[in-house]
């Protein structure tokens, strides 16, 4: 065979096609023309026996798994005899619905019997006949006699003889009379039962079963979702090209089919909430999603038999035991199946953003759990919120941790910063030292960075709310510039940067930070514009909307970056006693390997005016006996702006002065009658100035 020139190709099957840039001088039998859209006797890609089968299971796997084999068996059997047994436990309803119904069915039946009887319909005609029209009229009329005629003896004779074999029955055979006679108000009651009240009760309530998704569903959802009009015409003629039949997968149904030529997926994803429509689901029970694998055409609609946010959320699997491994994906939540969702941050960084109260704070403490059950991990961690909710891991094994609405937790991340964007020098100082035997493509390994003394230990630096740092006029060039580099730079030398952003605007998220971070994961937000920031540019175009998260939607998110395209998933929810255990018992598989550093050793680096101690003697100044945290929040932002207001200049809430307060070690009252800020007196949560003494005491002990 000669070589193949510019204009044929060699499939792997060794047979020649000429393209339409073929050479037109060559040898007609090296570039017979083979016309494309004939079935082609040859696969292109290889003779039949050489590709790959592609052959679906003899025996589905789930048939071969004993456990889903288990499962599956229990849940038929419950279908089967959940109705048996529940109609049963009601049959005495039932034969009272039926009894009570009986006079309304006997009235109608007599109704009935006499209409006949009396040939009411003959009658009826009778009165629509012209009466001039003669002949018509004494036909019919004729013809009615008759019927009563035949029918009116029939209709007495049939009444004396079931009196009177009722009557011979009663004496003779009393349990025959009594069954026939229940059957018959049984049967009576059937006749009269009330159309709007069904006999039975259904044994299954009507929003917790899903109705069964077929094929015509998903076709005439989809004929009828917003797609252009000839398209849905086409559906709606010709149906769709199904690659697979539907079937159950996970808590819902999966149904493969390729759409229309030229419709793509993301098409379709632009109109869920009409495909929701059409699917008389709930929107978030509704997930299309392409098969990258395939072509952008072919779909995988996977509906559910209830929405993400309602169904039952496995636990977090490194909840009760286990460590993680930071060069592994960290468990984070799952997908709309309940299959698990991994996160794997080393060499990336991350972005989260969302509405406020919708769960960036807890996604974060997620990962940061998980990061902590790696021991090697040091761990920065700055909540600029203050309200102390990542106190567990912080407190327990971060090597800085810093928490705090006013500028004196910002200048502790600006050191931070400072302090891990020096690391970037050290270490690439360190990795170029090393031989390409030890690390062969310039960058941390596993090996190299749990070596004792490598100085390369992986760091996690993460800020909450980090809107606070970047919009701050003091810091925010010096920060971006610092977590541009570190974004850059970083993940090579095994730092990873975490933000977590209310605001992802110009001015609270700056572009050159957006746009260098590797993975995305945005809440519910409220619009395009915030979607895009987060998810990066074209996504709310391409389907990829997180402003159609419902209100219900807390901890449902799109993650980009980890996957070939974004998916769904809902973060492991660990509320503050489990995120502390789960902290306690990371900072105790530390303290074993004799991995506790920095904040959580004990090491001190807050400034003198960001301790507690400095803290609560600020507040003793400015507290009564019994003050409210809202009164004690406006004084200390009077008293002290510089430090008690956030970067917009708003004086501390009473939540973050509450949290303040606990972490000092006051103890803060739910309920205190005092003075509020209006002036009157009234019920808050509240601090009494002795609770603020006997910190100070203490701390002065300790000291
Ligand atoms: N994965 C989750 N599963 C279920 N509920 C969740 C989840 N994540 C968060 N929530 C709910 O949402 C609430 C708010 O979460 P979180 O404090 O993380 O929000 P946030 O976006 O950080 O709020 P803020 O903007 O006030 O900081 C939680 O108290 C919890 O009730």
């Amino acid at each position: 065979m000669t070589e193949p020139d510019a204009g044929t190709v060699t499939p792997p099957g060794g047979l020649l096609v000429a393209g339409p840039w073929a050479a037109a001088d060559a040898p007609d039998e090296e570039h017979t023309p083979v016309a494309v859209d004939q079935a082609p006797a040859v696969e292109l890609d290889g003779r039949p026996w050489e590709v790959p089968p592609d052959r679906r299971p003899v025996v589905a796997p789930w048939v071969r798994d004993v456990r889903q084999l288990r499962r599956v068996a229990w849940w038929a059997a419950g279908e089967a005899l959940h109705p048996v047994a529940f109609h049963a436990a009601r049959l005495p309803l039932y034969t009272g619905r039926l009894a009570a119904g009986s006079p309304r069915g006997a009235a109608r039946s007599a109704a009935t019997v006499a209409r006949w009887a009396l040939d009411a319909g003959g009658a009826e005609r009778l009165g629509d006949v012209d009466r001039k029209d003669t002949p018509a009229y004494l036909a019919l009329s004729a013809q009615r006699d008759a019927r009563l005629r035949r029918r009116l003896p029939l209709v007495g004779v049939s009444l004396l003889a079931g009196g009177i074999g009722d009557a011979v029955l009663y004496t003779k055979e009393p349990t025959v009379f009594g069954l026939t006679t229940a059957a018959g108000v049984l049967a009576l009651g059937a006749v009269g039962r009330r159309r709007d009240r069904p006999l039975l009760d259904s044994p299954t309530t009507v929003s917790g079963r899903a109705p069964k998704l077929t094929s015509d569903i998903v076709e005439r959802a989809l004929a009828h979702c917003g797609l252009p009009a000839d398209i849905a015409k086409k559906i709606t003629a010709n149906g769709l090209e199904w690659v697979a039949p539907i079937a159950i997968d996970g808590p819902g149904w999966r149904a493969e089919f390729d759409l229309p030529y030229g419709v793509t997926v993301a098409e379709v994803a632009e109109h869920r909430d009409k495909l929701a429509s059409g699917l008389r689901r709930p929107l978030g029970a509704v997930w299309p999603e392409p098969e990258s694998d395939a072509h952008p055409g072919r779909m995988v609609l996977w509906v559910g038999k209830d929405t993400l946010a309602k169904s039952k959320a496995p636990a977090w699997p490194l909840l009760n035991r286990g460590q993680a491994d930071i060069f592994a994906p960290l468990p984070f939540g799952f997908d709309q199946r309940l299959r698990p969702v991994s996160v794997p941050l080393i060499f990336d960084s991350i972005l989260i953003g969302a509405m406020p109260r919708y769960g960036k704070t807890m996604a974060l403490r997620v990962l940061l759990l998980g990061a902590a059950l790696d021991p090697s991990v040091l761990l920065y961690i700055y909540e600029l919120k203050g309200t102390g909710d990542l106190s567990s891991p912080g407190e327990q094994v971060a090597h800085r941790y810093a928490s705090g609405a006013g500028n004196a937790t910002l200048a502790a991340c600006m050191d931070g910063l400072r302090e891990v964007h020096a690391e970037l020098e050290r270490r690439a100082d360190i990795i170029r030292g090393l031989p390409k035997s030890v690390c062969p493509e310039n960058k941390v390994t596993p090996e190299l960075s749990r070596r004792p003394g490598s100085g390369l230990a992986p760091i996690l630096f993460s800020i909450d709310e980090c809107q606070e740092l970047f919009s701050s006029k003091e810091h925010k060039d010096e920060a971006t510039e610092l977590a541009v580099a570190i974004m850059k730079r970083g993940p090579a030398l095994g730092i990873i940067l975490a933000l977590a952003t209310q605001r992802p605007s110009r001015d609270s998220l700056p572009l050159d930070i957006s746009a260098n971070i590797g993975i995305r994961l945005c809440l519910r937000v409220a619009g395009h514009v915030e979607n895009n920031m987060i998810l990066g540019t074209g996504m709310s175009a391409r389907g990829v909307q997180a402003y159609t998260f419902t209100r219900r939607d807390k901890g449902i998110a799109y993650l980009a970056g980890v996957e070939d395209d974004p998916i769904v998933v809902r973060g492991a929810y660990l509320d503050a006693p489990a995120a502390e255990r789960v902290a306690d018992r990371a900072r105790a598989i530390r303290a074993a390997a004799g991995l506790l550093t920095g904040h959580a050793a004990g090491e001190v680096v807050e400034r003198d005016e960001d301790t507690p101690f400095a803290f609560l003697a600020d507040a003793v100044q400015v507290a009564e006996d019994r003050t409210h945290l809202a009164v004690l929040a406006g004084r200390l932002a009077d008293g002290w702006p510089e430090r008690y207001t956030t970067a917009a200049g708003e004086p501390w809430t009473a939540q973050q002065i509450g949290a303040q307060l606990r972490t000092a070690g006051v103890e803060v009252e739910p309920q205190m009658w005092a003075t509020g800020t209006k002036g009157t007196a009234t019920n808050a949560v509240g601090v009494t100035r002795d609770a603020i003494r006997q910190a100070i005491a203490a701390r002065s002990g300790q000291a």
